[in-house]
């Protein structure tokens, strides 16, 4: 047997049929569902008349749009949420989960929060298990063990349909980080700096497993603040292998498997670990004793700098497209070049997001302000607030004291959702106004049109809110200590959680798998709704941006709507449109003869990163842009172009370079997907390129994926019933009949469950 990394054990374990050209059927285990990447999803499978395949390993809750106001007077979604929007992109979730039978979290439930929050928080997050959400920081889940990754929304109408997913496999990369960290670095400071040292493209078509004792000696809060930032490092996912650590946390769990099948899925998770001489693709190694508390200065998460560096300055940057992008970060972000970061004021803290809104990080906070002693406040130009990851993070924390501290300190004490990570409720930074920020992204207007974002860790949030400025925690601490500390022991550790005993099911033997056989391509005549790609000739937009995130795509404001199509106008809206007068700008794309493009031409590198909405391609699309031409793609926008017919090259920057050149001066280009070539003007030599066969056979016909999945039904089901009899603790929630703690008595939203 060769050695296999962790990654190359799970995802042996889950194909259920590969082609001939690699691409392969993985089964999916676990699928969340949230309320902005759903409703265009259940549209399609209601259109088809398609029930949801595995309802039994599906799990809903709301969580971007909700107000995190207090709860006491809410009786229902549409009498408390105002914002007509948010309000019908909640109630349409509460509709489908009623009609295609899903379990849901809804507002009046205490197990509602934030989708990374409360997968993990139930057990429903078990090492070893495929796991997927419309949203890029399903990455978070990798910290149990597990393969887990964001999809945009016509791959979540895909899982929903026939719990699997079209992959390829992806590359392995290790990062290990061995020795002791340094006073005041948490979790979060590790992540930062390891994005700060590989950039946002670091991890591009990488499977990340995180090695060494900095992350063995983490805890699972930690190892999931750490996970779920891989996508900003542009990993596909993150992992780290299953220990005791990951069993001791997960023992219990609402939804863990119970008694005799617990210890045979132990049996089965020790096993999930890299060989010895396994062989990754990228390996990178950095030593705990470089990382100091982190913190950004720019617009991308890869901008970081130790909280005791300066402002960089552009000007030392050799390479021009770069330094554009870093010029444009500190016009944005109002810093001048060599600023201390120490010297930087902030007017919001916020403590929350999937990164860090969980037990540990709310009480690595609250410890600060314990040691700043019972008088510290929030300075007076700080507003500062707490939004706790899940309802049952809320009630722990308030059982351990927590919000007394916070809120004698002056901070809001909110209830559970996104909130100000990116500001789809009312949460919002104002123009100008800049954040000291828990949450994972710090691109132009995620917080609100306008608002800045310094992306840092809770303990150093804390720590910002009682200076009004960006802070070092160490501080705070120990030996360096400026204030009045010793009091943190003070905090009193209790558990919220009311688990139950389970039945226990005695489990057969398990059957020994089967290798998956290939199969070659479908046939070119599979129904379809997907529009055909073969040549698109036309004019070509030039963009001269690195990093362009989905966000820049498409802010949020416009991730509101239920249906795929009339976002022509959102697109890159920020950059055309003057925020104070509403005008058009003289951006690329409002400018004749670029404002009818039907292809973009980028020239900086990782093209598509950030946030999984599939609202990017959407707009970009109804623009009239079938073809993006870049030096690279992140892997989920690459996937969702395609899903829409369309077609996202990626050649080497000069290519790219000299393609915009022919684009600025306003001469058509034209896109051969047969022969893969892109046909220059003038007589010039074609540019070539290649696209995955499976992927060039579906776009140049036509073909939908769940079309031809749906053919694939026969194989789903056997692969199923081996999954059964292999890994009984995967159904339903463990098994069938199973019961989970109900719902409070005032939970109208919330179905009394039945598993
Ligand atoms: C809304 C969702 C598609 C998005 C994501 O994928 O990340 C959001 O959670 C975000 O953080 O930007
Ligand atoms: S990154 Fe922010 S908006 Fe996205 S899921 Fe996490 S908390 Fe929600």
């Amino acid at each position: 047997m060769p050695a296999k990394t962790l990654y190359d054990k799970i995802w042996d374990d889950h194909v259920v049929e590969v082609q001939e050209d690699g691409l392969a059927l993985l089964y999916i285990d676990r699928h969340l569902v949230h309320e902005v990447t759903s409703p265009q999803a259940f549209e399609g499978l209601r259109n088809a008349g398609r029930p949801v395949r595995r309802p039994d390993c599906t799990l809903a809750t709301v969580d971007h749009n909700i107000p995190t106001v207090d709860r006491k007077t809410y009786k229902d979604v549409k009498s408390f949420i105002d914002e007509p929007e948010s309000r019908a992109q909640c109630a349409a979730l509460e509709d489908n989960v009623k009609e295609f039978g899903l379990t849901y979290f809804g507002m009046a439930d205490k197990r509602q929060g934030i989708v990374h929050v409360i997968g993990p928080e139930q057990g429903f997050t078990l090492p070893g298990t495929t796991c997927v959400c419309g949203d890029s920081h399903t990455s978070t889940h990798g910290a149990f063990g597990s393969l887990a990754f964001g999809i945009g929304t016509s791959e979540v109408e895909h899982v929903l349909a026939t719990q699997t997913l079209l992959q390829k496999k992806a590359k392995n990369m290790r990062i290990t980080v061995d020795g002791d960290l340094l006073e005041g670095v948490t979790s979060k400071d590790v992540i930062l700096h390891i994005i700060g040292v590989i950039g946002t493209a670091g991890g591009t078509g990488c499977v990340v497993e995180y090695a060494g004792s900095v992350f063995r000696g983490f805890s699972m809060e930690a190892r999931m603040s750490v996970c779920n930032m891989s996508i900003e490092a542009g990993a596909r996912a993150g992992m780290v292998a299953p220990d005791q650590i990951t069993f001791d946390y997960l023992k219990s769990r609402p939804l863990a498997p119970k008694g005799e099948v617990w210890e045979r899925a132990e049996k089965y998770w020790r096993s999930l670990k890299t060989d010895d001489g396994a062989k990754f693709d990228i390996e990178v190694n950095i030593p705990a004793s470089d990382i100091i508390p982190t913190v950004t200065w720019g617009t991308s998460p890869q901008d970081t700098v130790p909280i005791t560096g300066v402002v960089p300055d552009p000007t030392k940057i050799d390479d021009p497209v770069k330094r554009a992008s870093a010029e444009r970060s500190l016009a944005y972000m109002g810093l001048t070049p060599n600023t201390k970061m120490e010297d930087i004021t902030v007017d919001k803290v916020f403590i929350g997001s999937c990164t860090n809104s969980r037990i540990e990080d709310l009480r690595s906070a609250a410890k600060i302000l314990l040691a700043a002693g019972p008088s510290a406040q929030v300075a007076a130009n700080v507003h500062a607030m707490v939004v706790p990851g899940s309802g049952l993070i809320k009630k722990q924390a308030e059982a351990e004291g927590l919000d007394i501290l916070f809120k004698r300190a002056g901070f809001d004490w909110r209830e559970a959702g996104c909130s100000m990570c990116l500001g789809m409720n009312p949460d919002q930074l104002s123009p100008g106004q800049r954040c000291a920020s828990t949450s994972n992204r710090n691109f132009e207007g995620r917080q609100g049109s306008g608002g800045r974002t310094h992306l840092l860790s809770p303990a150093m949030a804390a720590a910002a809110a009682l200076t009004g400025k960006l802070t070092d925690v160490r501080k705070f601490l120990g030996s360096r200590a400026e204030v009045n500390v010793g009091a943190a022991s003070a905090l009193k550790v209790v558990s919220a959680f009311d688990f139950l005993d389970d039945p226990v099911l005695a489990p057969p033997e398990p059957l020994p798998i089967e290798p998956a056989v290939p199969v070659s391509l479908p046939s070119s005549d599979a129904p379809s709704t997907v529009p055909k790609f073969t040549i698109v000739k036309g004019i070509a937009a030039p963009l001269h941006i690195e990093n362009v995130d989905t966000d820049m795509i498409i802010p949020k404001q416009f991730l509101k709507t239920l249906k795929r199509t009339g976002l022509a106008n959102a697109l890159f809206f920020t950059l055309r449109k003057d925020p104070h007068t509403g005008e058009e700008t003289d951006f690329i794309l409002n400018r004749a003869p670029y404002n009818k493009s039907k292809i973009l031409v980028c020239t900086g590198k990782n093209f598509g990163c950030g946030s999984s909405r599939e609202h990017a391609p959407w707009s970009l699309n109804d623009f009239g842009i079938r073809c993006i031409i870049a030096p690279s793609f992140a892997d989920i926008f690459k996937n969702n172009t395609m899903q829409n017919g369309m077609l996202p090259i990626a050649v080497p920057v000069e290519d790219c370079r000299a393609l915009a050149v022919d684009a600025e001066a306003g001469l058509d280009l034209e896109v051969d997907l047969e022969a893969q070539e892109i046909r220059r003007p003038n007589g010039q030599p074609p540019v070539p390129f290649t696209v995955d066969p499976f992927r060039r056979h579906c776009l140049l016909n036509g073909l939908d994926d769940i079309a031809l999945t749906m053919q694939r039904g026969d194989a789903i089901s056997a692969f199923e019933k081996r999954r059964t009899e292999t890994w009984p603790w995967l159904d339903g929630f463990g098994f069938k009949g199973a019961r989970i703690p109900v719902a409070p008595a005032k939970a109208k939203s919330a179905k009394k469950m039945d598993w």
